[in-house]
């Protein structure tokens, strides 16, 4: 065993932030987490506070490491919610303004111009990424565009710009450190994906001096220490939340994917090092890298997941818990017809759909609330099998298939909807018991960036890991996909 045994994961997530406490061996130790505020100033609009975020971080870190030495922790490893920009001011490390957060769409209408101005094609070739508010220039090119006078500092390298990484290494180094990693730097708009350099075209494009830019590091990598909890610990690992969870399902080699079953699903597939470009809908992106060598893989995200069961218990109250939606869908043998397309807020890859909207079909007089139930949780299992098979065909050429699926997030605790999933995607659905796989992944990063746990994180070990292997073929399954794909069609 190392002389010393712990690493602390911090992961600051969309609506809380978390902390959690390794030993050497990987096991979870302790968690701690607080909720902070979300503000929606206009619609369309989301922000979150600078001050909350640091704030809550750093209570949650300060609580997981009480009555723990410091110097009995190897190193500290950092994910975050991603896409999220802070601006601040270097000489004082405050906050301008609020974060703007990955779901504020208030930017439709500067990208919208650039793709009528046919930029859209060589901004996927050199970024990987389409042209969508969801990614952090168009919000920094906002900020700047509203306020000469940011503006002007901006130009003087008086002021900062980050991903919430580079925003908590800032304020956990005490301004030594302005960095980020490449996972990160890939959601921006402002990466070249492929040289994983800040791209001067695209700087230009989006008019974003480089002095505002923090320097971008492997997800391994010094990235200074702190002192902030009671003695001094190192950062050495970083990554943005969804290449931190794949690297912690131990997916580092081409062709091992993952899925996420949190409010929206978010699903990654390993490429090794050679970025795909996508053909059908989905983005290419940085994969945690832990040397010099670039890793890439492609990404699909749907925005209705847990979601739907979301809306069940509090839009239609159909279940009072989201627990009890699994026992009522398997209460039937099938939706009996019934198919729910939840487009609640237009759809995502691959279909690209803001405009469409949600529909329940099929009903008929004997369509009770467990149909919908099992319906429900069809179209989170439908919408995945549709990223994935959207992924294959782009991961086909390069040689690349599906071995399994593993499976972390809130919503994966129901097994009905892995069984279903396992049937659609014809592999198996490894659902591990230790599901904290995002703070796992940090963690190693971390432990691997310190010199400990050298290698790839290994995806089981405990007896309760669990497999779904399908049990229905192909011709079981053609029904449900021929009602999905045209009740697809009826809201597009
Ligand atoms: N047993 C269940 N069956 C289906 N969905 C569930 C179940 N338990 C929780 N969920 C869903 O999981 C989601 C919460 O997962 P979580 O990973 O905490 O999400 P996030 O990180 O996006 O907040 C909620 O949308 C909830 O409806
Ligand atoms: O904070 P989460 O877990 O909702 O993740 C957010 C994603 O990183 C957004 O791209």
């Amino acid at each position: 065993m190392s002389a010393k045994p712990y690493v602390l994961a911090l992961d600051q997530g969309t609506t809380s932030s978390r902390a959690l406490l390794f030993d050497a061996q990987g096991r979870l130790c302790r968690v701690a987490q607080r909720a902070f505020a979300q503000h929606f100033p206009q619609p369309g609009w989301v922000e979150h506070e600078a001050e909350d975020i640091w704030a809550t971080q750093l209570a949650t870190a300060r609580e997981a490491m009480e009555g723990i030495d410091p110097a009995e922790v190897a190193a500290i490893g950092l994910t975050n919610q991603r896409e999220t920009v802070v601006l601040w001011e270097r000489a004082s490390g405050r906050a301008l303004t609020r974060a703007v957060v990955w779901q504020d769409r208030r930017t439709a209408a500067h990208c919208q111009a650039l793709r009528d101005a046919g930029h859209e094609p060589e901004l996927r070739a050199r970024t990987g990424l389409t042209l969508d508010p969801y990614f952090s220039a168009t919000k920094v090119a906002a900020w700047l565009r509203e306020r000469p006078d940011w503006r002007a500092r901006a130009e003087a390298g008086e002021l900062a710009v980050g991903t919430v990484d580079s925003w908590l290494l800032w304020r956990l180094t005490e301004g030594r450190v302005h960095a980020t990693d490449s996972t990160n730097a890939s959601r921006t708009l402002l990466m070249n994906l492929h040289t994983g350099a800040w791209d001067e075209e695209l700087l230009r494009l989006f008019d974003v001096p480089a002095a505002l830019l923090p320097r971008i590091e492997p997800s391994c990598a010094d990235f200074g220490h702190t002192t902030l909890l009671g003695g001094r610990i190192a950062l050495r690992g970083v990554a943005g939340d969804q290449q931190a969870a794949l690297f912690g399902q131990g997916c580092n080699r081409p062709g091992q994917a993952k899925n996420t079953y949190g409010t929206g699903c978010f699903l990654l597939m390993h490429t090794g090092s050679q970025a795909l470009a996508s053909q059908h809908g989905l983005l290419s992106t940085r994969a945690a890298q832990v040397d010099a060598q670039a890793q890439y893989a492609l990404e699909g995200s749907v925005f209705m997941g847990g979601a739907i069961v979301q809306w069940l218990r509090d839009g239609l109250g159909l279940v009072r818990h989201s627990d009890e939606i699994e026992p009522l869908a398997r209460s039937v043998p099938d939706s009996g017809g019934v198919v729910l397309v939840p487009a609640f807020t237009g759809l995502g890859a691959p279909h690209w759909r803001p405009e469409a909207r949600g529909a329940l079909l099929g009903l008929t007089r004997g369509s009770t609330r467990a149909h919908i139930a099992r319906a429900a949780l069809e179209a989170i299992a439908l919408q995945c099998a549709d990223l994935l098979d959207a992924m294959l065909r782009d991961a086909a050429p390069a040689g690349l298939a599906l071995q399994d699926l593993r499976v972390d997030g809130g919503a994966c605790a129901n097994g009905l909807l892995m069984q279903v999933q396992a049937d659609l995607l014809g592999v198996p659905v490894l659902r591990p018991a230790m599901r904290e796989r995002t703070a796992l992944g940090a963690a190693a990063l971390a432990a691997h960036g310190a010199g400990l746990w050298r290698g790839e994180v290994p995806w089981g070990g405990a007896e309760s890991d669990e497999r779904f292997r399908p049990q229905a073929s192909a011709s079981d399954l053609a029904p449900l996909r021929t009602a999905w794909a045209q009740a697809l069609q009826r809201v597009m």
